[in-house]
């Protein structure tokens, strides 16, 4: 559905250059739901941008839908819905009437726009304010609006540049629902951005991380968890003076990457922390040390994100 190749954008004005986009390669296919992750200038939108057809590329080559992103605009245009980081809708127009006039741009008829208006409002939820202007709708209900925008002409691909940003979590969860729904229904491909680590997590069948410019990691978020981030037992011992001995039993195991010892506390980073944690108290028993706690506490995309950056996320994220 998608397939990036060397994709760049540069940026100049007057004698500053930006690398926005430092040539990017993206396959991605047909009914996926995968996130563009990254902190605040990554390169996100930008991405976003030249994939829409809405900034020209200053390198590379793009596929949408089928067609070049840079010889074939229009055919992209109308195979994708886009929802941008601003709501497209005007203000002073009822919701069924903006929904209507999508679809005439679209070159729907009347009657198929009507219908399509119907069904969307129906959709997302909007039919009991579907006589209202746009102006009166709270944040959430103008967001699902916007989403029904970009789902007008029913394209096979959706970008959604941050459909969540500055949304309470009550809001947020109930544009997920609608937004997982309607893919389901219809099999949409999704592509999205966003600053929330969970909803990446929890959302998105795939991830990939985009850190000035580039991407640095594509997977599943459990596989980028695995891989590049480790889960964090946390092991207290009853002998404080012990606690040197027993890092280094467990320092042998498999799994362990890494152990600090702090007091009676051994820290300890393996790899499946739920399975390792038997063996963990085997080669604790086995030189004579008892475990008093133990608390096990698995990696977010922050984690993944510090191991490959060394920086976090979160500070780049809004509140
Ligand atoms: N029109 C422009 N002119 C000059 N620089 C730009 C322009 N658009 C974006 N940039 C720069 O390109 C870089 C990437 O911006 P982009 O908006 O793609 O990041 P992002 O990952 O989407 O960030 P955010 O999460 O804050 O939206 C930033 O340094 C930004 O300032």
């Amino acid at each position: 559905m998608i397939e990036t190749r060397g994709l760049t954008k540069t940026f100049t004005r007057k004698k500053n250059t930006v690398e926005a986009v430092r040539g990017i390669d993206l396959d991605i296919r047909e009914g996926e739901l995968v996130a563009l992750l990254g902190p605040n200038g990554a390169g996100k939108s930008t991405t976003l941008r030249m994939l829409t057809t809405l900034l020209a590329p200053s390198a590379g080559t793009a596929r949408v839908a089928g067609h070049s992103i840079i010889d074939d605009r229009d055919a992209v245009r109308r195979h994708i819905g886009y929802v941008g980081q601003g709501s497209g809708a005007g203000n002073n127009q009822r919701v069924r009437d903006e929904l209507f006039t999508q679809g005439l741009c679209y070159g729907l008829t009347k009657a198929d726009s009507r219908a399509r208006a119907e069904e969307l409002t129906e959709a997302l939820e909007l039919t009991e304010f579907a006589g209202r202007t746009v102006s009166t709708l709270s944040g959430g209900q103008r967001r699902r609006l916007d989403i029904a925008l970009g789902l007008v002409h029913r394209p096979p691909l959706l970008f959604l540049d941050e459909p969540t940003t500055g949304m309470d979590p009550q809001s947020r969860a109930n544009l997920w629902e609608h937004i997982l729904r309607l893919r389901k229904q219809t099999g949409t491909t999704i592509v999205l951005t966003t600053h929330y680590l969970d909803e990446a997590d929890s959302m998105a069948e795939r991830v990939i991380v985009i850190d000035k410019g580039i991407v640095i990691a594509d997977d599943t978020a459990a596989a980028l968890k695995d891989d590049l981030a480790s889960d964090l037992v946390v092991l207290t011992v009853t002998d404080p003076t012990a606690a040197a001995r027993a890092a280094e039993e467990i320092h042998r195991l498999d799994a362990v990457r890494d152990v600090t010892v702090g007091g009676d506390r051994l820290q300890i980073r393996t790899r499946n922390g739920d399975k390792a944690i038997p063996e963990l108290l085997r080669a604790t028993e086995a030189v004579g040390i008892r475990v008093e706690a133990v608390d096990l506490s698995r990696p977010t995309l922050d984690d993944v994100f510090l191991g490959l950056t060394g920086r976090s996320l979160r500070e780049t994220q809004p509140a």
